[in-house]
């Protein structure tokens, strides 16, 4: 079984997708680490993050095993993989990859859960399960902004939510692979839901979705 989990920013879309995975005995691919470790090879290497052919490069060696051990998680990483996931050829060599995972996962029977953007539309469009995680951008830069800083207040928190809106916009607006339910995704908003609440809403999609 494939579980999409896509969604905005700081939505807690990682949070749910590897709770999902533990629970159901699946792979788990945040296919966003995958963006964010071309973004750190090309910030490391000085590259220009508008040059295509060292951007597909970067892809290409990237080592998908080795991404969780890297350190992915500042807000410079996740403004240039916004940035680079605009360029097309950057985005098929990632896409391939990913679902590359997906198939192996499968073939050794279990499945996987991937987290990203365009995984219910682009990456997986026959997965089983499709889940659209959402929140407010205000609730979304709270968190995002407990998690980097431990506090979501004054003038560090206020310059994140703008970045988190302006990556927003840049992920719903491009061209190539928009951020954007599938036609098929559940749309779990958890403004409202502590993340136990929003596992267990998304636990029952997904029983429900097997049983029918
Ligand atoms: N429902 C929730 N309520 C409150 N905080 C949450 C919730 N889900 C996730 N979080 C927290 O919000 C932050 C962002 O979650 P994360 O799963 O990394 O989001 P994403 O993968 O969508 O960027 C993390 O610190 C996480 O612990
Ligand atoms: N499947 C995906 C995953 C991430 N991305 C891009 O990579 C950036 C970082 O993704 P992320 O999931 O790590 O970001 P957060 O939601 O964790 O902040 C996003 O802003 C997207 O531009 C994408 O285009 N497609």
């Amino acid at each position: 079984m494939i579980i999409a989990v896509d969604g905005p920013a700081a939505s807690g879309k990682g949070t749910l997708a590897r709770r999902l995975a533990g629970h159901f005995g699946l792979a788990y691919l945040d296919t966003g680490r995958t963006y964010r470790g071309v973004a750190a090879a090309m910030l490391a290497a000085a590259a220009d993050l508008e040059d295509a052919h060292a951007a597909v490069r970067a892809a290409h060696d990237l080592d998908f095993e080795g991404l969780g051990t890297l350190e992915l998680g500042t807000q410079e990483i996740g403004e240039g993989a916004s940035r680079l996931a605009v360029i097309p050829e950057l985005r098929a060599v990632l896409v391939k990859r990913q679902r590359g995972f997906a198939e192996e996962a499968l073939a050794a029977g279990s499945g996987a859960v991937l987290d990203g953007r365009d995984i219910g539309t682009v990456v997986c469009p026959d997965a089983a399960v499709k889940l659209f995680v959402t929140a407010s951008a205000q609730e979304r830069a709270r968190r995002r902004a407990l998690e980097l800083y431990g506090e979501a207040e004054g003038p560090r928190y206020r310059d994140l939510v703008e970045a988190l809106e302006l990556r927003d916009r840049r992920d719903r607006e491009r061209a190539a692979s928009p951020l954007r339910p599938a036609d098929d995704a559940h749309v779990l908003d958890t403004t409202h839901l502590s993340a136990d609440e929003a596992f267990f809403a998304a636990v029952r999609l997904v029983d429900k979705a097997l049983a029918a």
